[in-house]
């Protein structure tokens, strides 16, 4: 039985993300209904150290029971450091870490303990958000795109338009405002697009030590090597009909095509290949939409806008520019979604996941140790 604060009305959820660029944890509370966002509240970030993320690293690409022992303790203790600072949460939706993903083999895979930290928490805590749509023949991924539908109400959006996820991985979710519900036919239509930010993290860290290029500095020096973007834009999956979606480092074979390059001609190459990845993209969106939201660590890189503005025929903004936290916005995803998880609402759909029927996943953990 649900108390009856959580039963209806709004809630205060309290989301947690850890992407797929390893930086660190988002956690953002959001007053919602699940359907309706009714306030924004306060957002925190824990990143992970170099020590961390070195660790994550190597766990990446493994499936349960082939990770070491550190790891799940590292998770779980980066998201007690961040989602204790919160006071007046009702729930908390926990994403967990994507170590790998691979929605037509073995699965997919975030590591996290739903369990363990709604026990540590003392809240409910719903998780493991994307199995149940992949069981079901779906992706798996995107999941903000629901948000992104209610994010496009919030905002009073009355034309179609789309948000740019560039985070890892880029994601898009295109977006009829005029429909009443996500899951409604044409209301959306969301996929990833390719690398965004994997691949120039990868760069910089292996040739600089750092772990990405800050402001697009290095990416400003090069020039793309016109050859290379070609060979990449050949890849089958641009011309794939969507819903599909990534592994973090699904294309990494076609990062040699940088390697004979200086770091900086390397930096602006692995940039122009995230722009023109989303170029791709705008050619299976319903309808060109006359605005990008831009959200994830890419809409900080000058370079990676730059190329968007020059390539794309839309305006191209921040999520800042309508009022949105561009770094917080999947941390307040998955809050949103926990609260339609706990009200039996689907989070993805045909057109999202290619999911067969309108799903709601995620497992729900509550404080006493009980999960359903
Ligand atoms: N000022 C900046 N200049 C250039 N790149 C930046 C800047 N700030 C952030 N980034 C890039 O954005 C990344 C973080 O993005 P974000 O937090 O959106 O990713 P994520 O949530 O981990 O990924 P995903 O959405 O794929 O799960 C950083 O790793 C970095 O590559
Ligand atoms: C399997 C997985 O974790 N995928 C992430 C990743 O990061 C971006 C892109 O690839 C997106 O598909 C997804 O995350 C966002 C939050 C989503 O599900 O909408």
């Amino acid at each position: 039985m649900l108390k009856p604060g959580l039963k209806s009305g709004p809630v205060w959820a309290l989301g947690a993300m850890s992407g797929t660029s390893l930086d660190g944890v988002d956690a953002a509370m959001v007053q919602t209904d699940g359907e309706t966002i009714f306030a924004f509240g306060d957002s925190a970030y824990r990143a992970y150290s170099p020590t961390e993320e070195a660790v994550l690293r190597d766990a990446l690409g493994k499936w349960p029971g082939e990770v070491g022992q550190e790891v799940l303790p590292l998770v779980q203790q980066a998201h007690v450091d961040v989602l204790s600072r919160f006071e007046g949460a009702q729930i908390v939706g926990f994403h967990g870490q994507t170590l790998a993903h691979d929605p037509q083999g073995r699965g997919t895979h975030q590591l996290g303990d739903g369990e363990a930290l709604a026990m540590h928490l003392g809240l409910p805590v719903i998780w493991d958000f994307r199995s149940a749509d992949v069981r079901l023949g779906g992706e798996g991924a995107p999941l903000a795109p629901f948000f992104h539908f209610a994010c496009a109400k919030w905002m009073g959006a009355d034309r179609p338009l789309a948000f740019l996820n560039l985070g890892g991985v880029g994601n898009i979710t295109w977006i009829d405002p005029s429909r009443d519900r996500p899951d409604q036919n044409g209301a959306l239509l969301a996929f990833d697009t390719g690398p965004a930010n994997a691949p120039i993290n990868d760069l910089m860290m292996q040739r600089r030590g750092q772990p990405c290029d800050r402001d697009g500095a290095l990416a400003l020096q090069g020039t793309v090597a016109q050859g290379a973007l070609e060979l990449f834009l050949d890849e089958p999956y641009f011309r794939k009909i969507p819903p599909k979606s990534l592994d973090r480092d699904a294309f990494s074979d076609l990062y040699t095509l940088v390697h004979e390059l200086s770091d900086a001609d390397a930096a602006a190459t692995l940039t122009a290949m995230s722009a023109a990845a989303v170029l791709q993209a705008m050619e299976h969106c319903p309808s060109p939409p006359e605005r990008l939201l831009v959200c994830g660590g890419g809409r900080k890189n000058p370079v990676m806008m730059a190329m968007l503005r020059a390539a794309l025929d839309a305006v191209v903004d921040p999520v800042e520019a309508v009022g949105l936290d561009g770094d917080m916005l999947e941390a307040q995803a998955f809050g949103h979604l926990a609260v339609r998880v706990l009200r039996g609402l689907p989070t993805s759909c045909p057109a999202t996941t290619g999911v067969a029927a309108a799903v709601a996943g995620g497992t729900v953990s509550w404080p006493d140790g009980s999960s359903r």
